[in-house]
């Protein structure tokens, strides 16, 4: 991996600036006057943002991830695509897809008139991923470090057959502390249970968390806030091109069994997840291209 060619092709010193991150993978800080960011070029992943003058990071990001080919990166904003959960067609191909545990490729980078960070990650088909995925694509990630973390996942089908997909920003936000933490925009709305063996519920109140959940929430508006009572803040979530959103936290017994988290880091994460999942699933046609899009603003 030649970080001086991507620095050489891609750098703008003093806001992008590639280096060597763990695992020897391709990461890019991202610095300016709004906030800081920290993406890996391997699996398209935000790893971390905070805004300027602001004391804790948006993201979660465990200290026992994996940085190795062929794992994803638990924290920060994986990528699930072009399937989230478990394979669709019970293949056995793994659960959320094959972009969170590749490397990606850099498209572009620029900074604006207003001097927020652009940067864009993509993926396009070959014969490997095509014998996983028989379907011929133009995947992109830009993300904008601003006051406000932007992430637009566009999907441009390059074949010439339609094809569906489901996915998510399956974003680990940290959180001050699980117990006193809720998040709004859900209420009255039908949920799958996935704890609870797949059974469809009606959210009452903002959710709180106090066990596993695991949850798809359907017919969702654009808005979902997080409220971190112990980090006195609130996390914004606006989101474009989705219908469904997920909520999930492993809870004690499943984060003390997953080898990249430690045993009680399920009390500082929770993911709500920006999707298309379960019966939002979208389709898109040959030579036409579907945006997933969502902006998360600390308050
Ligand atoms: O550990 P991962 O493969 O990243 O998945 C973590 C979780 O992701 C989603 O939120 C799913 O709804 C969960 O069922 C899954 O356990």
């Amino acid at each position: 991996m030649n970080i001086e060619q991507f620095n050489a092709d891609h750098g703008i010193v003093g806001q992008i600036e590639f280096f060597e991150g763990q695992g020897g993978l391709p990461f890019i800080r991202a610095s300016n006057a709004k906030a800081n960011a920290l993406i890996s070029v391997y699996a398209g992943q935000v790893l971390a943002y905070r805004p300027a003058g602001k004391a804790d990071d948006l993201m979660f990001l465990s200290e026992k991830a994996y940085y190795q080919a062929g794992k994803a990166i638990k924290g920060g904003v994986p990528i699930c695509w072009p399937w989230f959960g478990s394979d669709p067609e019970g293949k056995g191909r793994p659960a959320h897809g094959f972009v969170r545990n590749r490397m990606w490729d850099v498209i572009d980078t620029a900074v604006s008139v207003n001097g927020e960070a652009r940067i864009v990650l993509g993926l396009t088909d070959t014969p490997e991923t095509r014998s996983i995925w028989p379907h011929a694509f133009v995947l992109r990630l830009e993300i904008t470090i601003g006051e406000t973390l932007g992430l637009a996942l566009i999907t441009r089908n390059s074949g010439d057959q339609p094809f569906s997909i489901t996915q998510a920003f399956h974003t680990y936000f940290g959180v001050g502390d699980i117990h006193q933490t809720s998040v709004s925009g859900l209420e009255g709305k039908s949920y799958i249970d996935k704890v609870d063996g797949g059974q469809q519920k009606i959210q009452s109140g903002a959710v709180t968390i106090n066990t596993e959940v695991d949850r798809i929430y359907l017919d969702v508006a654009n808005e979902l806030v997080i409220h971190d009572a112990a980090r006195k803040r609130n996390v914004r979530i606006t989101s474009q091109g989705s219908r469904s959103a997920v909520i999930w936290n492993p809870w004690a017994k499943i984060a003390s069994e997953m080898a990249d988290l430690q045993d009680d880091d399920y009390l500082r994460l929770l993911c709500v997840e920006t999707t298309n999942a379960a019966s939002d699933v979208v389709t898109i046609q040959p030579g036409s291209e579907f945006r997933l899009t969502a902006q998360y603003r600390s308050e």
